[in-house]
């Protein structure tokens, strides 16, 4: 009588199957782990090939239908009621789908305008996204290319705008020719503040770094007994921004270039951010709600930090207590600017009221 017994399973065979099957989870894995990874890759060299854009059109914000375009023709994100405050925290949880883009808006100067005040206060808003640090690219790394350059910067949704701050980029001769030809759309942000009080407070810094440094009244003249100023002397060559801005100007429309009053970022943020938001295109949602005056640093400061519940002021070294210099060597240097600063208010069509 025929068995009915099955025969034993041949163990090569299911050696083999097991093999084939292990082979095929591994290449899923991998596949699935390929198309995570590459995907903000992708998008990366969408934008790098849309350089001259000055906001790329990276798809993840149209896939959630959340892009608009405004009126001047740019795409802006939507944003839902309760948006805003907690944006950047939603940011980094989904910093994977942002794309790396080269900046859209720039803080070009101006050294001790209170250019870091400015950074700190615009990185409340959440559509921007601007680099802490200050990368100097334009002025000491122009050499390692764009590449580089948009590798330093955060990663942004599309609709986000990128920014960063180098305050040597305004008194720098080969910047702007080399902003221009990174992008002619990108907007510059200055703060100017009056020059005079701007070289003390930069002499302040320099000796704070360099114990025994001569005085700042036998540094500011050629000649003290003849009065002869010396304007190449970098904390009063900074101050000459008139003749700064004529370069700038060789390659960017005045309505490009945003001049932020350094005074006024002290006695009334909210309005200066009011007009930086305007220029920016942006919803104004820096408002003077975010402020309140610390007694203490005698400075505005924020109610709550990026990405912080805490109050936050700016550190020590801004807003510290300047060197003493002479009433009188103030006196020759307000005469010295005053026909540099007239010329700026007639260039700019802005009266800073400096003395
Ligand atoms: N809110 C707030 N808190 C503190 N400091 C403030 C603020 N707003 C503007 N400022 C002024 O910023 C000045 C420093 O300017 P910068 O940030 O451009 O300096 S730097 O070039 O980056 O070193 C700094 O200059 P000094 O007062 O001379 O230290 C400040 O006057």
């Amino acid at each position: 009588m025929a068995s009915s017994r099955a025969p034993p399973p041949d163990p090569w065979r299911l050696a083999r199957k097991l093999v084939a099957m292990l082979w095929f989870g591994v290449a899923c894995a991998f596949l699935l782990y390929f198309l995570r990874c590459c995907e903000s890759e992708v998008t990366e060299s969408f934008s790098l090939s849309r350089d001259e854009a000055p906001l790329g059109t990276g798809r993840y914000g149209e896939r959630n239908g959340t892009v608009s375009v405004g009126a001047d023709g740019r795409k802006r994100r939507k944003r839902n009621a309760g948006d805003g405050a907690d944006a950047e925290g939603s940011m980094k949880e989904k910093d994977w789908r942002g794309a790396r883009r080269l900046p859209h808006a720039l803080i070009i100067g101006v050294k001790k305008g209170g250019t870091r005040a400015l950074l700190e206060f615009l990185r409340l808003h959440p559509d921007i996204r601007a680099l802490g640090a200050e990368p100097h690219f334009f002025d000491r790394h122009y050499a390692r290319g764009l590449t580089w350059y948009r590798s330093m910067m955060p990663k942004a949704l599309d609709g986000q705008i990128v920014m960063e701050k180098t305050p040597r980029y305004f008194v720098t001769a080969e910047t702007p020719a080399r902003v221009h030809a990174m992008s002619r759309d990108v907007k510059l942000i200055v703060v100017v503040r009056d020059p005079v009080t701007r070289a003390i407070s930069d002499y302040t810094q320099i000796a704070s770094k360099t114990p025994g440094i001569a005085s700042f009244e036998s540094l500011a003249f050629k000649n003290r007994s003849s009065g002869q100023v010396d304007s190449l002397w970098s904390p009063l060559y900074i101050g000459l921004y008139a003749q700064h801005l004529e370069r700038w100007l060789a390659y960017f429309p005045l309505s490009q270039i945003h001049f932020v009053n350094g005074e006024r970022l002290v006695s009334d943020p909210a309005f200066e951010l009011g007009r930086v938001q305007d220029f920016l295109g942006l919803e104004r949602i820096i408002t003077d709600k975010h402020f309140y005056f610390n007694k203490t640093k005698g400075f505005p400061c924020l109610k709550k930090a990026e990405g912080s519940a805490e109050p936050h002021c700016l550190g020590k070294t801004k807003g510290r207590t300047h060197v003493h210099v002479e009433p009188e060597v103030i006196h020759n240097l307000r005469d010295f600017y005053h026909p540099h600063n007239l010329r700026f208010y007639q260039m700019t069509g802005m009266d800073f009221g400096w003395k």
